[in-house]
Parts: C-alpha cells; structure tokens; sequence
C-alpha cells in the first residue's frame, strides 16, 4: 500500500509528460517500479485510500486463465472493463480481424492457452507450467507470456501486464510478473489484486505455499485527466490496515478454474476503505 502510493508521489514529483498517440492524451511518465507483495502471510494488496473493486479485477484474471476472446464472457464472469476496448476503440473497430460485436482478438489468455505454431499446432503455456509444478519440477522455464509480436495486428490492445514467471524453490512457490505498460489510477488497482491472486491460486492447484509475488513495472503514468484527483483527493487520505484475500480450498486443478469456479469462490475480510472515486478512462 505504501509502496503504492509513494509511486504516485514520485510520479507527481519526478513524472515527464508524454504525448500518446493512441488515447491523444498527455501522460504524467516515469520508468521502473517494482512492487512486492507478501502472499505468504496473506497481505492482499487491495487499495484502501479508495473503494477498490477486487472482484472486477479477479474476474478478468478468471478470463485470462480461461483463454477468453471476447467481453461479453468477461461480462459473464463480473467484469466489464474489456467492453471500452472490444467495442469502442475506432482502429480496433475498423481492424478486419475483428469478429465482430465484443470480440478482442488475439490478446491475453488466447496467447496464454492457444499460442500458434507455424505448424499448425497450439501451445498451452498454463497447462505446461502448471502441469510441471504439479510434480515438483521448475525447468527455469515456467513462463506464461501474452506477448506475441506476430498477432498484434489481431488484437485490441498489446498485453499490458504480458509474462508471469513462476519459480519453485523448495516447496514454496513464487511469480515475478512484468508489466510494460500502467495506467496507475486505474489498471494498477487491479494488476495488484491480480499478481497476488495468481500466486495464491496457482500454488493452492499445485499443492505449494505461496511466498512472494514480484511485480516488475516498465512505463508508470497517470493521464492527464486522473491527476487532480490523485493530487488532491487520493494522495490526501490516510491508508488503512491491508485487507486478507481467501479462496475456496475446493479449487484443486486448473479443471476447476476453467469449469465451475466464479467469483462466489473468493471473499475478502477485514477490508476498510476510503470512498470511492471514479478516475477517467482512456480507449
Ligand atoms: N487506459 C486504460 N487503462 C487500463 O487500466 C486498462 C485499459 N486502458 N485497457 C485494458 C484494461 C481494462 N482495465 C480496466 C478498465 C476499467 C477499469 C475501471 O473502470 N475501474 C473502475 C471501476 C471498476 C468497477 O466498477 O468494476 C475503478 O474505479 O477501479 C479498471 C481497469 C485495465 N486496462
Ligand atoms: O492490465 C492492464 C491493462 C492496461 N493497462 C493500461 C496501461 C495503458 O494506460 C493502457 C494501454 O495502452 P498502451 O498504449 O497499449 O500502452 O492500459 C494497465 O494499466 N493494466
């Protein structure tokens, strides 16, 4: 949490503004941040300086493990954060490889679980990886990654947060997740509450302790639109004590999460908050 909002400090203090062509908006920009989170003793990184939507965010990483393509499934899950870009981003719009109403392309979990060889075949990195862990084995590889240059075209959106790295030592389990891109009023809240919940998740079906999770950050902004209210309003307020996140011990595989898990499945206690404020978003 501190950590959180001392980036938003340094951004305010140190950031640069750069043009972005995509949005036409101004970014207030620094590179490098590096964020830990402490899974082992269940210190969830939800923000406490505003009602925090966790369930949104664990939806859409629901969406990712699953491989979905489109916003309606993301919608089905409890999320609508994909709508804005599956539907209303104008180059996505008149893009051919879109296939229609709420399709998002090849993006995301469609890399992560139908990566195309030049053979015709697939490739499932979560299987893999989670099939290695299952019996012990870290091959230094563990790497599930959404980036794929070759398929941008076929996309909505480049990935953001785009490889997640898993690492045994022992029996305790650990995930170093890189993140190119953040918008950090708004994305940042979620890809916390996603990298810890990932960990937690991914060790509970491979029968490990969770340690820590490490989350790598390249480009931290916040858009011109967001910065008074962070300035003035969020930067102001004083943090409270973190919250705890729990998973029903009935998840055993990824089986479970691609078939019958929801968001019913997860439950915070222990949250207490400052009110809501509702930043801007940029397609
Ligand atoms: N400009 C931008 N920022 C992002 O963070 C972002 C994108 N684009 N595009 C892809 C995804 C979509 N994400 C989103 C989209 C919307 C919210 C959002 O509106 N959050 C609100 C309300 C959430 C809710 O009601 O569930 C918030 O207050 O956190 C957050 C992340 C993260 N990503
Ligand atoms: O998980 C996510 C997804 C997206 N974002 C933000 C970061 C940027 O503000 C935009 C993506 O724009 P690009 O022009 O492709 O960089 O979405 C995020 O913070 N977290």
């Amino acid at each position: 949490m501190k950590a959180y909002l001392d980036l938003c400090q340094r951004i305010i203090n140190e950031g640069r503004w750069v043009e972005n062509e995509r949005t036409g908006k101004r970014c207030l920009t620094v590179i490098n941040a590096d964020l830990t989170y402490d899974v082992e003793n269940n210190c969830f990184p939800l923000l406490t300086t505003r009602k925090s939507f966790w369930k949104a965010a664990i939806a859409e990483l629901l969406g990712y493990i699953r491989g979905y393509d489109s916003a309606a499934d993301f919608r089905a899950l409890g999320t609508k954060t994909w709508d804005a870009n599956a539907n209303e981003n104008a180059a996505w719009l008149k893009n051919p490889f879109r296939k229609g109403p709420d399709d998002m392309g090849r993006v995301y979990g469609v890399q992560g679980r139908n990566w195309q060889k030049l053979d015709g075949e697939v490739i499932d990195q979560l299987r893999k990886l989670v099939d290695n862990l299952s019996r012990g084995i870290d091959d230094r590889g563990e790497i599930l990654s959404f980036y794929n240059p070759g398929e941008f075209h076929m996309g909505c959106l480049r990935p953001c947060m785009h490889t997640h790295t898993f690492s045994l030592l022992g029996d305790t389990l650990y995930l170093t997740s890189y993140q190119r891109s953040c918008d950090v009023p708004l994305g940042l809240v979620f890809n916390q509450v996603q990298v810890f919940a990932f960990l937690k998740i991914i060790a509970q079906i491979t029968g490990h302790k969770p340690g820590q999770a490490f989350h790598k950050i390249v480009n931290a902004h916040i858009y011109e639109d967001q910065i008074a209210l962070m300035r003035d309003v969020q930067l102001k307020r004083e943090p409270f004590n973190l919250p705890q996140l729990h998973i029903n011990p009935d998840i055993k595989s990824l089986e479970d999460l691609e078939t019958w898990v929801t968001l019913e499945d997860f439950e915070v206690t222990g949250y207490e908050c400052h009110p809501a404020i509702q930043y801007p978003f940029s397609v």
